[in-house]
């Protein structure tokens, strides 16, 4: 009876073994037959239709690259494809998405209506928790405009210099003097005191602390900071994790976005649940936007949800582009006393500075060129922005066809750190490339701050209030590196923090985790 046991189990095990080496064969075959399809047969029979870069598994495709080095993985396919800056295809989750890196490209996308970022956009906010009526009503008209046209027009025609900006500039450069005073620098900042003139800080949250409170007191008045004390440590969650969403990360794995948006968006719902009276320091374009909203008839918990969405444009970038102008500043001696001496006519730690803060914003501008260069070379190596587009209906991009429904994404560094244009080692730090080049901020391959229909509205005041907090970071408050930081140089640790160029970001990147530069500030006697 045992020996029989025995004898049915090899037989039923050697059965299975049979099973699976059978279902093996089968998805083998099957396998090298989707291959065979997808990389050999598929573009000979469609040869007008970008090449898609190999991958190994249907559905996955380059998900895992691409969600572990966005960047990377683009530029590899590229230089697979022998850098050719043809247009290309990749698979994220199972969906097409149309690479494009070339910047004659990118024009002709701008020109034509056949790429859409609406569709995008309503996913975004869907993802973003608006409610679908609130989505629909964005897109209705009043009365002749859908309202989500009118609040990026209203972004365009009030933050314009020349129109109707001035007011809120004037708050927004007030806001950033006011917080460079030496009482204003915050205890929580402070690392230590070496001495009773100087403070060793954080230059990372000094960074965020002054032109996040100058961006949402300008724009929102004091009311919303009142009525969500936390708001900027939420927003700091969020604004790390916030790519999540247009991902469709799914929610067990995205529990920090979720948390953050949270307390953010109901701090916003609480502030325009409150009367106007309360907060009639507030902006015109916050109240013109709150008004289209309304008219919409999108009540205050979805105005939450999708002024979320601007707050976060607003206030994701400036913070991260002076992080890494100073950083490079400071790091670097001869650049570091260029930049005082351009300076000196303006800000010095000794004398008060006599202009306005828009007058001085228009000076440094005007009169300091190595400080310029600095900031349009931290944006080029720090910019990860990306324009993202739906296809419509099938399309052709010069002699290649682009298939309707399919996703574009335009990922302006794979342009930014272009060899031709740049010259060698395009994506190290060196301010010279715009100094004796000023031609280059107007390159198509320079594009910081995206283009075509949702090119950013807000260059000229991020321009404006970065380069403010940098003059008076290094003008008023003389920083300089930490002795820490400078030890940290000397032993070879190195000081300048590593880019965080592995998380998708469709702005400024920051530093990887927990990358800070430590930095001495002294007392200024104005
Ligand atoms: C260094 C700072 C900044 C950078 C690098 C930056 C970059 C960008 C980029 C790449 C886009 C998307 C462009 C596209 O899709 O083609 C964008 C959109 C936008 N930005 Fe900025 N931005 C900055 C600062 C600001 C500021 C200070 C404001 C407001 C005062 C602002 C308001 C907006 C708005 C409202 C949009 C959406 C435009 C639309 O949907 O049409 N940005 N920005």
């Amino acid at each position: 009876m045992l020996a029989q046991n025995n004898h049915t189990s090899v037989l039923l095990s050697a059965l299975r073994a049979n099973v699976y080496f059978q279902v093996f064969l089968g998805c083998s075959f099957a396998w090298l037959l989707w291959r065979l399809w997808r990389f050999t047969i598929h573009p000979r029979l469609y040869p007008d239709e970008p090449k898609t870069y190999p991958y190994w598994i249907p559905f996955i495709g380059h998900s895992i690259t691409f969600f572990r080095d966005a960047e990377e993985t683009m530029q590899r396919a590229r230089l697979y494809f022998n850098n050719t800056r043809d247009p290309f295809k990749l698979i994220i989750m199972g969906e097409i998405v149309y690479v494009i890196t070339s910047a004659q490209d990118t024009v002709s996308v701008y020109k034509n209506d056949a790429f859409s970022l609406n569709p995008w956009l309503m996913d975004l906010m869907r993802q973003f928790g608006a409610s679908d009526s609130s989505i629909r009503a964005m897109w209705s008209c009043v009365p002749d405009k859908p309202v989500k046209e009118i609040c990026v027009m209203l972004f365009r025609t009030l933050l314009n210099p020349g129109n109707y900006s001035e007011a809120m500039l004037d708050v927004l450069l007030s806001t950033v003097h006011t917080r460079m005073t030496w009482d204003q620098v915050p205890e929580w900042m402070v690392l230590s005191r070496p001495s009773a003139e100087g403070a060793d800080v954080s230059l990372l949250k000094w960074s965020q602390h002054v032109l996040l409170e100058g961006a949402t007191r300008s724009f929102f008045g004091d009311a919303l900071l009142e009525v969500e004390p936390n708001l900027f440590e939420s927003f700091y969650e969020f604004d790390d994790s916030s790519w999540k969403l247009p991902y469709n990360i799914p929610d067990l794995f995205a529990q920090d976005v979720k948390r953050s948006k949270k307390t953010a968006e109901a701090a916003l719902a609480r502030y325009f649940a409150l009367p106007r009276s309360r907060r009639s320091d507030a902006s015109k374009l916050v109240f013109e936007i709150e008004s289209v909203l309304r008219s919409g008839g999108i009540g205050n918990e979805d105005m939450g949800v999708l002024v979320l969405m601007f707050y976060w444009v607003i206030n994701a970038n400036a913070w991260k582009a002076s992080f890494w102008m100073l950083t490079h500043i400071l790091t670097n001696p001869s650049l570091h006393s260029a930049i005082l001496s351009e300076l000196s006519p303006f800000i010095t730690p000794t004398s008060p500075c006599t202009l306005s803060g828009p007058a001085l914003a228009t000076a440094l501008q005007s009169h300091c060129p190595t400080l310029l260069a600095v900031y349009h070379e931290a944006l080029r190596i720090s910019a990860s922005s990306t324009s993202v587009r739906i296809v419509m209906s099938d399309t052709y991009i010069r002699n290649f066809k682009l298939l309707k429904g399919a996703r574009m994404v335009i990922p302006y560094r794979q342009m930014m750190l272009d060899e031709g244009t740049y010259g060698a080692d395009p994506a190290s730090f060196q301010h010279e490339r715009f100094l004796q080049n000023p031609g280059l901020v107007k390159h198509p391959n320079y594009r910081p701050f995206g283009g075509g229909s949702s090119l950013c509205p807000g260059r000229a005041f991020a321009m404006k209030e970065i380069l403010t907090f940098v003059g008076l970071a290094v003008g008023k408050f003389g920083v300089r590196l930490s002795e820490e930081a400078v030890r940290a140089g000397k032993e070879g640790r190195g000081v300048v923090p590593e880019m965080n160029t592995k998380t998708p970001c469709i702005g400024i990147m920051a530093p990887t985790g927990e990358g800070d530069v430590r930095v001495r500030i002294e007392r200024p006697s104005w």
